[in-house]
């Protein structure tokens, strides 16, 4: 691809970023002989999970922690899986413990993110990360996508305060934690949904555009203020005459001629998921090393 200014590599933001992380994560294991450990659990067969699940498992290894792996068979009852996570949750070798999401319809999703320690939640998706997050208290997890979001809108403007933000979804995984985060850093936020009356005329007037909606090409060149920086959640593939392809939710070609800055989808925010998952193990990982000290 042609070099160009205005798109914002995440795949090589990423890949500074686990590179820091593989540098901390070694320190620890050295002064404190504690190896930073991610646990995947993993219900069904989703193909899409399955390949995320594999994608986090390689990166946990690549950065010099541990990583332990359970794929359970989608006839797995809820009990099953919640003796599991109390399993995982005693076990004082795993610092980090994350349910892959979508679980089978048989599962009580609130059920399961309930019953994970939040000590160990490095999804930021138990409730009192979600609320700690929420009255803005900086001890908990955030969670990945919006914590990778901030980190690549950092990278073009660090200062973000004052600026309009539109967050186009809120769903408790992206567009909420979302907003906050951005709130907390100064913007003033709008989020749209599924009742929102108009949301082109919302994104018209945003500095920044953040949009995690799950359908692709929503977001037309026309919904775009001149200068405005794009972040693009969506992950949508869509068929092609050769196969397929992963899309945005960004009509790209469109929005990058007046976008300022704009995340290209791969490459952008999803790299930056993985690599703020293990920021989160590393960091529940010294967590744990200072209770144990506090404990001595
Ligand atoms: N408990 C839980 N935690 C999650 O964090 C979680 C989940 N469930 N369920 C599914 C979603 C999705 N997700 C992605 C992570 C990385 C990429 C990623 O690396 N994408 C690459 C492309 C990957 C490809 O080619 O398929 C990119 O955008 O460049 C995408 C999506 C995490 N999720």
């Amino acid at each position: 691809m042609v070099s160009d200014a205005k798109l914002i590599d995440g795949k090589a933001f990423a890949r500074r970023l686990r590179h820091d992380i593989r540098d901390q994560a070694q320190g620890l294991h050295a002064r404190h002989g504690v190896l930073p450990t991610l646990a995947v659990v993993m219900v069904g067969e989703d193909p899409a999970s399955a390949v995320y699940v594999r994608n986090k498992v390689r990166a946990t290894e690549e950065a010099g922690m541990r990583s332990v792996s359970h794929h359970l068979p989608k006839s797995t009852t809820q009990d099953e899986l919640l003796d599991l996570i109390a399993g995982l949750n005693a076990d004082q070798s795993v610092h980090g413990l994350l349910v892959q999401l979508p679980l089978p319809e048989q599962i009580d999703r609130d059920a399961i993110l309930d019953a994970i320690n939040p000590e160990k939640d490095v999804d930021g998706f138990h409730i009192v990360n979600a609320g700690r997050l929420a009255v803005g208290r900086q001890d908990g997890f955030i969670p990945c996508t919006p914590m990778g979001c901030m980190m690549l809108l950092r990278s073009v403007v660090p200062n973000l305060a004052g600026l309009h933000a539109v967050v186009i979804g809120c769903s408790n995984i992206v567009g909420r934690p979302m907003a906050r985060l951005l709130q907390q850093a100064g913007c003033t936020v709008t989020v749209t949904h599924l009742k929102t009356r108009d949301v082109a005329a919302e994104t018209r007037r945003a500095d920044i555009i953040v949009v995690a909606a799950g359908h692709a090409g929503l977001v037309r060149g026309d919904w775009v203020k001149e200068g405005a920086i794009v972040i693009d959640v969506g992950i949508n593939r869509v068929d092609t005459v050769s196969g397929s392809r992963l899309v945005g939710d960004v009509a790209f070609d469109e929005v990058s001629p007046r976008a300022a800055a704009i995340t290209p989808v791969p490459g952008g925010v999803g790299p930056m998921t993985i690599a703020c998952l293990l920021q989160n193990t590393l960091q529940a990982a010294r967590q744990f090393v200072t209770g144990v000290i506090m404990v001595e």
